[in-house]
């Protein structure tokens, strides 16, 4: 099956790791173009095997699948350039939003799907929300849904979802690199040593969670002895209103991609 990747970015380059590493597709199977950097596509090539052109009819030649790459701000050009060679078969946006219907204007009916992985894709532990437009057919469904499981998990949700789901797992590592930042630095008498305590406690919460059955509450009650540390460690963060202030976060990326959406629809509707 023939995969090509408008756009060779960190999103792209995260889902050719994990596919790579996946038995289900070959590194040869995949094309890769970008805006002008040689560089990087001989970089991609190297590194993963894949292969590489600015020759669009050599690229789209017999494709079977296209996986659009780029910011938001290069789409319109982007979908411009597939579209002389677009031959209705499946296309899969990663962008932040970018709706499906914009997406069937420039280019016409086909089999559209919109997913949010996010960079863990590069070791395989994307958490990727997917949904499709009516066109595609059951195998192009198990297609889309077998490269990004191919990166992590993927839930299929409708399009109306996408803006929460990027707003929550889209974006969410960064949000954990940050409280891990605030945990470095609070600990940084600890210096070096700091980091290997805050990477597994944080890997043995997730597999915990993933795991035990137990609700967050559960599993947070159970560390907090009355009387103890965590309780005066907690108190510290309600007090700060830790909670509200994930809320808003969450709320606020969201709403942003809906934000970002119509400011796009609005530029590029001509
Ligand atoms: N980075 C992340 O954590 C995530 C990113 N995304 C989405 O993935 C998309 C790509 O993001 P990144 O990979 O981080 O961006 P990036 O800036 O690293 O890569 C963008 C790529 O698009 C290429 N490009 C630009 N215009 C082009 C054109 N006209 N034709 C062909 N290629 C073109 C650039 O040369 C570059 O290779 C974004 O729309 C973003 O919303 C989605 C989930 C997570
Ligand atoms: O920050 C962004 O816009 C992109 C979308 C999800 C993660 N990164």
């Amino acid at each position: 099956m023939k995969i090509v990747f408008v756009g060779a970015g960190s999103m792209a380059e995260a889902m050719i790791k994990g596919m790579k590493n996946s038995s289900e597709f070959k590194h040869t199977d995949i094309w890769v173009t970008n805006k002008h950097d040689h560089a990087r596509l001989d970089k991609l090539s190297e590194h993963y095997g894949v292969k590489s052109t600015y020759n669009f009819s050599e690229l789209f030649d017999a494709a079977d699948l296209i996986i659009l790459a780029v910011k938001p701000k290069d789409a319109k050009e982007a979908l411009s350039s597939v579209k002389p060679f677009y031959n209705r078969q499946l296309l899969i946006s990663v962008l932040a939003g970018l709706s499906i219907s914009f997406i069937e204007q420039i280019l016409g009916h086909g089999a559209i799907a919109r997913a949010m992985p996010n960079t863990s894709a590069m070791i395989g532990e994307s958490a990727t929300g997917l949904s499709f437009n009516s066109q595609l057919s059951d195998s192009q469904k198990a297609v889309a849904r077998s490269i990004f499981s191919s990166i992590g998990s993927v839930t299929y949700v409708e399009e109306s979802r996408l803006d929460l789901v990027t707003g929550l797992s889209g974006s969410g590592p960064a949000y954990i690199y940050y409280v891990v930042e605030a945990m470095e630095k609070a600990a940084a008498e600890l210096g070096e040593d700091a980091m290997p305590f805050i990477i597994q406690t944080l890997k043995g919460a997730a597999h915990m969670l993933e795991t035990s059955n137990q609700s967050p509450e559960n599993l947070r009650k159970a560390i907090t002895s009355e009387g103890g540390t965590t309780e005066a460690g907690i108190a510290e963060l309600d007090c700060r209103q830790v909670k509200d202030a994930f809320a808003a976060c969450i709320k606020e990326a969201t709403v942003h991609s809906e934000r970002l959406r119509r400011q796009f629809e609005q530029t590029h509707s001509s």
